[in-house]
Order: structure tokens, then sequence, then C-alpha cells
């Protein structure tokens, strides 16, 4: 698919972003073009209204979305009850997400398909690790690290505990954006701050949490959403979960507009991860159709698209349930971790 920057929202200025991103050694501050971030609100809105208008499929192609959508989550806990023991469950249900005789009778059981990762406290990276390996998966884990949710600690703090969670077996870190330097336009200040967690993460992929709920408009959005890809950022994510807004569908277009034109202008491709309040089936689909929509087909894999969310995968295997019997499971024939 051509990505057309015809439909742009923003008046970005000359070409200014550096192909080449933040990694360790390296440094390119080119933050000229932010000042130059105009968001048209109106135009947001109404392509957001269209997507959540979209028409979602049905039956045997519903089920074959749904198992797309269930390969791109990162299936998360991130609570202060959390155990060795409910991280092990949680592992269990992402290596076999989908109960195995539902998908024989549909003839995807030998397909391997798992979540595209779990996502767990730094805590508790280490509790993750032991029960995959026990289970001889390969399946990442992702910790989130600097001061989740608020990210209110000292940048010393925040660094420490990422390098400690990719000690601990972490090979993505989802990092949150210091939201005082966003509100304050400290972008520069910002950038590099991201590019120290850039750093600290090593190989690990970085997923960088804007926490939207928080930025205040558009705008903000947008600057963030740059700022983070410009310093190195494989992934950029809509909320921690714990904001009182999360993941809309409105503020989606933003962050995929800005990696659209990230890309038309470095050819680099950064990934997107909606999270928080994602609990339905439907709304996967329309997270999917989004994607789909706005990025193109490149951006449907689990390289490039993850849905951050604790409990959508139950609805999710309770519709394909659905699709195979004829009838709704009662909650406790399809444990979940
Ligand atoms: O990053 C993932 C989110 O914290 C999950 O949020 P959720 O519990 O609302 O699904």
């Amino acid at each position: 698919m051509t990505l057309s920057p015809v439909h742009s929202f923003y008046f970005l200025g000359p070409l200014l972003i550096s192909t080449d991103h933040c990694r360790p050694g390296t440094s390119h501050k080119n933050l000229e073009l932010i000042s130059k971030v105009r968001v048209n609100t109106q135009a947001v809105l109404k392509r957001a209204q269209h997507i959540q208008g979209q028409k979602i499929p049905k039956k045997q192609w519903q089920a074959a979305w749904l198992l797309k959508a269930v390969t791109c989550i990162d299936l998360t806990t991130l609570a202060g009850d959390d155990t060795p023991s409910n991280v092990h469950r949680l592992c269990m249900k992402a290596i076999q997400p989908i109960r195995y005789d539902l998908l024989k009778k549909i003839d995807m059981h030998s397909k391997g398909i798992t979540t595209a990762a779990v996502c767990v406290y730094p805590s508790r990276v280490a509790d993750a690790v032991t029960s995959l390996k026990a289970a001889n998966s390969s399946l990442p884990v992702a910790s989130v690290a600097t001061g989740f949710p608020a990210g209110q600690t000292p940048l010393k703090t925040r660094l420490e505990e990422v390098r400690m969670a990719v000690a601990d077996g972490a090979t993505e870190i989802d990092i949150v954006i210091n939201r005082t330097l966003a509100l304050t336009g400290q972008w520069e200040a910002m950038y590099d701050e991201i590019c120290s967690f850039r750093e600290a993460c090593g190989d690990a992929h970085m997923k960088t949490i804007l926490a939207i709920g928080e930025l205040g408009t558009f705008t903000n959005v947008y600057k963030a959403s740059l700022v983070a890809m410009m310093a190195g950022s494989d992934f950029i994510k809509t909320s921690t979960g714990k904001e009182a807004v999360n993941a809309t569908y409105s503020v989606a277009i933003v962050m995929v507009r800005a990696i659209r034109d990230y890309f038309l202008r470095t050819g680099h491709k950064v990934g997107f991860k909606p999270a928080g309040g994602i609990r339905t089936a439907q709304e996967s689909l329309l997270w999917l159709t989004l994607i789909k929509e706005e990025l193109g087909n490149d951006w449907l894999c689990p390289l490039l698209f993850r849905l951050g969310a604790s409990s959508l995968l139950a609805d999710i295997e309770r519709q394909i349930y659905h699709h195979v019997t004829g009838q709704y499971a009662a909650y406790h024939e399809l444990p979940m971790a």
C-alpha cells in the first residue's frame, strides 16, 4: 500500500527530521519542527467518528481477525497484588490464549497462536521469565518502567529501573514520558530523557507511553509522538491504563498520523500500541480497522502493532467460543489468567 501525505492534518514545515534515530552513542537533536505543529481538531474528530462507524467483519472473517488481534496483545497484569503465581497463570494464558479444542474446530490449532508478549511490573519480570522458560516458551517479557505510571521519580531512579528490568530478562521496556516536561513545552529536555532511556534499554525494544489523558491537547500529543520517535522509540503507546482517559480513537488518529508522517520523511517504521480500557472483541476489531486504514497492512503485525490489555483476551475467547459452538460460554468455562 502506498502511504500518501495528502491527507495530513499537520503543517510541519520543511523536512527537518534526521533519518537516524538517537541510538546509544549518537545524538540527533532536530526539534525545530515541533514549534510548527498544528493539529486540525475537527478533522481528527471526524476521522475518528468515521472509524467507529465502520462495519466489522462477521462469521469466519470475524474469527480470523480476532485471532489476529490475539497475536498482537501484550497480555498485561499491573496490579499491586501481583504475585509469582498470578504472573505464572498470565504466562500460561499467553502461551495458549484460546482453548485448544476451539482452535481445533476451526483448524487453527497448529498455527502456534500466542499473544505477542506478557507485560508486568519490573519486580515481576524474573517471575515471568522463569515461568516462560520452564514452559519452553520464547515469548517476550515486556516491563513497564521509569516510575510507571506517573513518571514522577528522579531520573537516576527511572534509569536504574530500566536497567534492572533488562537485567532480569525483559526484552521490551514500556517507558513513560515526563508529562511535566511536555506540559511546560520543554521538548528538548524530554528528547534528552527519552534518549537516555533508549540507551539504558540496550537491545530491548522501547515503547514510549505518552499518557495522552494528561497531555491536554492534540497538538501536544502530536509533538510528544514526534519527540518520542526522534529519540529512538520502537513504539509509541497511548496510555498506562491508569489515567482517567486512556486509549481513544481520536488520539490514536493523531498518533498514527505522526507515525505516518515520520515514516514518509525518514523511511523508518515506528509501531503503535493503544492501551488502557480496551476490553471488548468489537473494540479490538475497530483498532485493527484503524491501523489497516491509516497505516496499511504492513503495520498489522506484532512487530508494529500491539494492544495493551489486561482483560480483552477473555472477551475475544468468548466470541471465538460463540463462533465455534453457537453459544456463549459461562465465564468458568474459559479460565483466564
Ligand atoms: O499497558 C497496558 C494497560 O495498563 C492495560 O490496561 P487495562 O488494564 O485497562 O487493560
